[in-house]
């Protein structure tokens, strides 16, 4: 951990919609987070946790306040600034946004597809070796449609880490999963983040996996807080 913030926000307030609809939903949230820690976000439904793991991801654009992502300022950035920023960025959701036409091995590799000095050769190379990683060696010639709920995510997981990303965003990653397919995916994240030198920010309610996280912040109606319970 070199303890250089990776993400710096400062004052940031989000609202949406417009005019008389507008609704603000974050309120001068203030956060740094260091390269290497595992930030695990946690708090009631609707308090705005995914709104600002989007912002942080370039998934929306921030609007007032500051954002610095990976030395990138986010807020107010155009279209073409936010593409870039995510192509820095592994991301895990819970719905884990499997392609079904595509194998465990093809499913893989779409993370490396950005990074075009690597060639087909490596890339097939590398994401066997990640599936292997996960676990998941003996099925990387499988369909989503043929793996189980923990499989998939694994194999989720195996695509947001394969380019060695410096920051990985989880929304509920355990959330379809049971609790010994929870507990298997959130190690698998810590121990490939710690030995990749990753940030990760994650969102839960799953209070089984609070203990993977290096720090806990706590979001209630649009505000920022400490976590009421410190992890041990
Ligand atoms: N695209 C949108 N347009 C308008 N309002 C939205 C939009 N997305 C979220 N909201 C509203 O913003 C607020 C925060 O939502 P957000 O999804 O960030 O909360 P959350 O803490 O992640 O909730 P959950 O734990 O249920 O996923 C909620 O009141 C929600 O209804």
């Amino acid at each position: 951990m070199t303890n250089q913030p990776v993400i710096s926000i400062q004052n940031l307030n989000h609202y949406f919609g417009k005019g008389q609809l507008r609704k603000q939903v974050l309120y001068d949230i203030n956060l740094e987070i260091n390269a290497g820690e595992i930030i695990i976000m946690t708090g009631p439904s609707g308090s705005g946790k995914t709104t600002l793991l989007t912002l942080v991801g370039g998934l929306r654009s921030a609007q007032e306040g500051r954002l610095r992502v990976l030395g990138r300022e986010l807020c107010g950035a155009n279209a073409q600034q936010l593409t870039l920023a995510r192509r820095s960025n592994g991301y895990i959701f819970q719905a884990h946004n499997l392609h079904g036409s595509l194998s465990a091995l093809q499913n893989v590799r779409m993370g490396l597809e950005l990074h075009k000095s690597i060639t087909p050769a490596e890339m097939k190379r590398r994401s066997a070796e990640m599936l292997e990683l996960v676990g998941l060696g003996n099925r990387v010639n499988y369909y989503p449609d043929d793996l189980s709920g923990g499989q998939k995510q694994r194999v989720a997981i195996a695509r947001a880490l394969v380019s060695h990303p410096k920051m990985v965003l989880a929304d509920e990653p355990t959330a379809a999963l049971d609790s010994k397919s929870g507990r298997d995916v959130v190690n698998l994240m810590h121990n490939l983040a710690k030995e990749q030198a990753c940030t990760i920010l994650l969102v839960t309610h799953d209070n089984r996996i609070l203990d993977i996280a290096d720090r806990i912040v706590y979001m209630e109606d649009g505000k920022l807080a400490k976590a009421p319970a410190t992890v041990g």
